[in-house]
């Protein structure tokens, strides 16, 4: 018999700085509530560590968090760490990065057959996405993005994203969002015309589980030598040890410079 339900691939775009278990958590979560609906098959995810030129406060070499993201992945069947993004030359907006894995998908999951990934391809340009959640259904696959509550509240930071790259991420591709204490996604949603049109590419996945595991409480404990064990993986905590990582010193890295979506998207409104 065969399988109807669309492969879904997740790609989650983040620091990593560093990679606790919470951004593993974030995938078993999605695919459990994807996989509730009998509409998709969780098929592979993507951890996507941003590269340097994000210029994020205390946000360290990407050498080391893509080595962190191996480390903490290298027991599972299915997440996987892709360094495309970490290693560019300047900051990659995200609708880019997700671009970049839809078409590396579509090159290999259709058999390298490619008229039909020229078909595809085309189709995508020519369809009007409305709100719907069927559109690239009958691709076969889907690359959805994965995130945390805080980042689709982003969306409504002055100058950190841009109109565009937000339809084209919740409009052609869709994204799964997990709860995060201080947020409010389906209020988020509700109060933005652009999320509402495209609400049904907006699965909410609530973390019943409340916890408040950030990369930033991680790198604080680690200031304070204390123990962060069984926040992150062992051999994340043993390679943080190993290379000295996380000190007062670090955290002061890009502490004057603006983070590069404001300065990019400011410095373009202003000329
Ligand atoms: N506890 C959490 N609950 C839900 N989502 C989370 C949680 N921690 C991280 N995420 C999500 O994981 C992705 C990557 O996050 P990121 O690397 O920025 O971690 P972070 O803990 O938010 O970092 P920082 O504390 O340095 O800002 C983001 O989409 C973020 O929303
Ligand atoms: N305009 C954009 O594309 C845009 C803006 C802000 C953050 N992001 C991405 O969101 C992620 C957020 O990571 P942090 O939560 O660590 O800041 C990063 O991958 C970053 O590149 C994208």
């Amino acid at each position: 018999m065969s399988d109807n339900r669309t492969k879904v691939v997740l790609l989650a775009c983040g620091s990593f700085n560093p990679i606790t278990n919470m951004h593993l958590r974030m995938f078993e979560l999605a695919r459990d509530h994807l996989e509730d609906t009998g509409q998709y098959m969780v098929v592979k995810g993507i951890i996507s560590p941003v590269c340097d030129g994000y210029k994020k406060k205390g946000l360290i070499e990407a050498c080391h968090r893509l080595e962190m993201a191996r480390l903490a992945t290298e027991n599972s069947g299915w997440i996987t760490v892709d360094s495309w993004e970490g290693v560019q030359p300047e900051w990659v907006e995200t609708a880019k990065v997700v671009r970049h894995h839809y078409e590396e998908l579509l090159a290999t999951e259709i058999d390298d057959d490619v008229d039909t990934v020229k078909y595809v391809k085309k189709r995508r340009i020519e369809e009007n996405f409305e709100g719907s959640a069927n559109h690239n259904r009958r691709d076969g696959v889907r690359l959805m993005l994965l995130c945390g509550a805080d980042v689709l509240e982003s969306f409504g930071i002055p100058n950190m994203w841009k109109p565009e790259d937000i339809v084209e991420i919740v409009g052609s591709h869709g994204m799964v969002c997990i709860t995060r204490s201080g947020n409010n996604p389906h209020k988020f949603i509700h109060e933005s015309d652009v999320l509402w049109k495209y609400r049904k590419n907006i699965h909410v996945v609530h973390e019943w589980v409340t916890n408040d595991i950030s990369a930033t409480h991680v790198r604080r404990a680690l200031r304070r030598c204390r123990s962060v064990r069984y926040l992150l993986p062992d051999g994340v905590v043993c390679y943080i040890r190993e290379h000295g990582l996380y000190s007062a010193e670090s955290e002061q890295k890009n502490a004057d410079v603006i983070l590069a979506p404001l300065q990019r998207y400011s410095r373009a409104s202003s000329s």
